[in-house]
């Protein structure tokens, strides 16, 4: 059963096309990592499955509603990217305020227990750490006893005890049957707590698929060496792009090992070799065929 879908939606704002025709859908129980650089479409597509923008053409559903009608977005749960919270509030008068709209809130202690917040329920939330204030935003999330949430990049600004720790609580409420989107740019993230990726660039969804077949698509490897040999006429299998920068070469490919293997296979005279992961913004400008310069 769909729980949230995005129909063939586009999404404008002035001349910047934000969503350029999405489809999208999460079922029922599922747990969604959207993947994408900076700018390319996530918070938006956010926004309209949870009912905070209209799209422009196409159509979305939550809860087989319309997300902006209250009844679809009463089993909701949403950490926004960014949340003004209100600085002169404690962390516990802002959990209650929030647990008040809510016919069935979970339990105030259990709620703060569960986000490591127990000790700083009587702390004003303009005193706390950018990761504490973060935490708070994702733990108002599931306030409402939801049935699905959407978190934009919860993890954002935390340490690794901190992130591992959010991770636990997000899987605790998938494994009890709730339906997770979450957003990030790291697909190390998104691997860690769903099996499904949607990466989306430029507001165009690249690829919607398991993890690993996406760790093959933007897994890509940038090999840089110094050789007098051009190596742009070579056709080796599994490169994706070459690039030349007077005796510096660039090589883009999702197996760097093979890779200087075929180079040494083929005598190919190099030295300085260095190998690194490219960002993602590198990795989609690779596949979508543009300069990565
Ligand atoms: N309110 C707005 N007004 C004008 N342009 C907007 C608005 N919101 C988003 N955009 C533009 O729409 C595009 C998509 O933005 P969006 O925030 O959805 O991307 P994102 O993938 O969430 O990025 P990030 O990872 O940086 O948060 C960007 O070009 C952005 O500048």
């Amino acid at each position: 059963m769909i729980h949230a879908r995005a129909e063939s939606v586009t999404r404008r704002f002035g001349a910047t096309i934000a969503l350029d025709h999405v489809d999208f859908e999460v079922r029922r129980g599922e747990m969604v990592g959207l993947l994408g650089p900076n700018g390319a479409g996530k918070s938006t597509l956010v926004g309209l499955l949870t009912g905070s923008r209209r799209p422009t053409s196409g159509r979305v559903e939550l809860c087989g509603g319309d997300p902006r009608d209250p009844a679809s977005r009463r089993t909701l749960g949403v950490t926004p990217q960014e949340t003004g919270l209100p600085a002169s509030l404690r962390v516990g008068e802002v959990v209650d305020f929030v647990r008040a709209h809510f016919p069935d809130p979970l339990p105030r202690d259990e709620l703060l227990d569960r986000f490591g917040l127990s000790d700083l329920i009587r702390r004003q939330t303009g005193g706390l750490s950018g990761g504490q204030r973060r935490r708070l935003a994702v733990a108002l999330a599931f306030a409402g006893r939801p049935e699905i949430v959407f978190l934009d990049e919860p993890t954002t600004g935390l340490d690794v005890e901190a992130r591992r720790a959010l991770w636990e609580s997000i899987r605790e409420f998938h494994a009890g049957g709730g339906t997770v989107v979450l957003t990030s740019h790291y697909l190390e993230e998104i691997e860690a707590l769903a099996s499904r990726v949607v990466v989306l660039a430029q507001g165009r969804v690249l690829a919607d698929d398991s993890v690993a077949a996406v760790r093959g698509l933007v897994g890509i490897r940038r090999i840089s060496l110094t050789s007098a040999v051009p190596l742009t006429d070579f056709d080796f299998d599994g490169l994706v792009s070459v690039e030349r920068a007077g005796d510096r070469v660039h090589l883009l490919t999702p197996d760097a090992d093979r890779m200087v293997r075929t180079l040494v296979s083929h005598d190919v005279p190099f030295c300085d070799l260095e190998v690194r992961p490219t960002s993602l913004e590198e990795a989609f400008l690779a596949m979508t065929g543009k300069d990565a310069q």
